[in-house]
């Protein structure tokens, strides 16, 4: 029996990491059909020619980034591009037509000055921003539902404020003793060719970078301070370790008050015990990306430090699924009044 295809979707930036990863989860969607795989630099060309990976799976060539064309024929458009084109492009015409689901970071920070600082760049649809939401499924699944324009969120910054957010919901931790140390496999960084990503620089290392400068620093602060309504100045250093994909977070806080392992363990499951994509792991068993490769699931815990009296907390995802194209697909299901997993429904891939 042919499947029944109810949305459209077309993707800009088909031809990226994330962008790739949409279009392999797409497909497997019951509900999905996708209908532009758009491109900048292999328009014309076979999609399944740059990922042999689609080979007799999509015919279809690229196209174009035309996103006003694109909002004519799909229901529901997802921009993968790099940082500052989605608002380059957006306008009235096209989210009266299409519902928009941003993976970059242009609609995620909600004050443009700071946006504007962090990226470098001057914010060419400021109008929409306001009206984005941020696209945590967790967190804010009700605005999510009623959205025409999701700023779907940053992979460390999802990692981070998942693994934190209990705690500081419930004022267990000091918000302003935090500290983020986390980690990211190369897919992280694009497909696009950079010396800094080079196999011979990559493999056999660990780096940090961005170190007191990246720019997912004021979106970790940003969700965290909305958290426990009060602004929140975080440490936040990432590092580049020799793995495809996967982010490690540890993070680090004061303890307001003495806790014991169930008080805690009770703050993660009053907000995560009917989540079906985060994960709590038993007593004493660290996340790792492993666990969680190829799927939607967040892995969280924590661990108690009676001696210095702070609370340390873990968290792990693929940055190209829950960190990108899964959520995307989580929120499009969302806002399509769908089953929030549909399509989603792959184990995590191990060894
Ligand atoms: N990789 C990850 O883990 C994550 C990525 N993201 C976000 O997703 C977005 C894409 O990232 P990623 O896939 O890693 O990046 P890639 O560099 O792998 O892909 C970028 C994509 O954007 C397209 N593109 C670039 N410039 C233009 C342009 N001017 N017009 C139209 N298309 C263009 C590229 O097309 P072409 O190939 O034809 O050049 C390519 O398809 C970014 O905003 C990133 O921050 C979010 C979370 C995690
Ligand atoms: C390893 C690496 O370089 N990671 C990227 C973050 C991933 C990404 O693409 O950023 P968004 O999550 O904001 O979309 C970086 O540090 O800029």
């Amino acid at each position: 029996m042919r499947r029944k295809i109810m949305i459209k979707a077309g993707i800009i930036g088909a031809t990226g990491y994330a962008g790739s990863e949409l279009v392999r989860l797409l497909l497997g969607h019951s509900q999905v059909e996708i209908k532009w795989l758009g491109s900048r630099s292999y328009v014309g060309q076979k999609y399944a020619g740059i990922y042999q990976n689609f080979f007799q799976l999509i015919d279809e060539k690229c196209l174009d980034d035309n996103m006003e064309e694109l909002a004519r024929q799909v229901d529901v458009i997802f921009t993968a591009t790099p940082q500052g084109l989605c608002a380059s492009l957006i306008n009235e015409g096209i989210l009266s037509q299409a519902k928009v689901v941003d993976l970059s970071a242009d609609f995620r920070i909600k004050d443009v000055k700071k946006y504007e600082q962090w990226y470098g760049m001057e914010h060419k649809s400021p109008q929409f921003v306001e009206e984005a939401v941020y696209g945590l499924c967790e967190i804010n699944r009700e605005e999510i539902k009623k959205a025409r324009l999701i700023a779907n969120p940053g992979c460390y910054p999802t990692c981070s404020t998942l693994s934190i957010y209990p705690l500081l919901k419930e004022g267990l931790i000091d918000p302003n003793t935090i500290i983020i140390d986390a980690k990211s496999g190369t897919s992280g960084a694009g497909r696009g060719a950079k010396v800094d990503n080079l196999y011979c620089e990559v493999n056999e290392n660990i780096k940090a970078y961005g170190v007191a400068s990246h720019r997912h620093t004021p979106e970790i602060e940003d969700q965290l301070g909305y958290a426990c309504g009060k602004e929140v100045l975080i440490n936040f250093t990432p590092h580049l370790v020799p793995m495809n994909r996967g982010i490690l977070v540890t993070a680090y806080a004061s303890l307001t008050k003495d806790v014991t392992y169930e008080e805690v363990r009770a703050a993660y499951d009053k907000y995560y015990e009917k989540e079906q994509f985060v994960r709590v792991m038993d007593k004493d068993i660290c996340p790792q990306t492993k666990w969680v490769e190829g799927s939607n699931y967040v892995d969280v815990n924590f661990k108690i430090d009676p001696r210095t009296k702070r609370v340390i907390m873990m968290g792990a995802l693929d940055n190209v699924v829950k960190g990108a194209a899964g959520q995307a697909v989580q929120n499009m299901n969302l806002m399509f009044g769908l089953n929030e997993a549909e399509g989603l429904y792959q184990i995590p891939m191990c060894p």
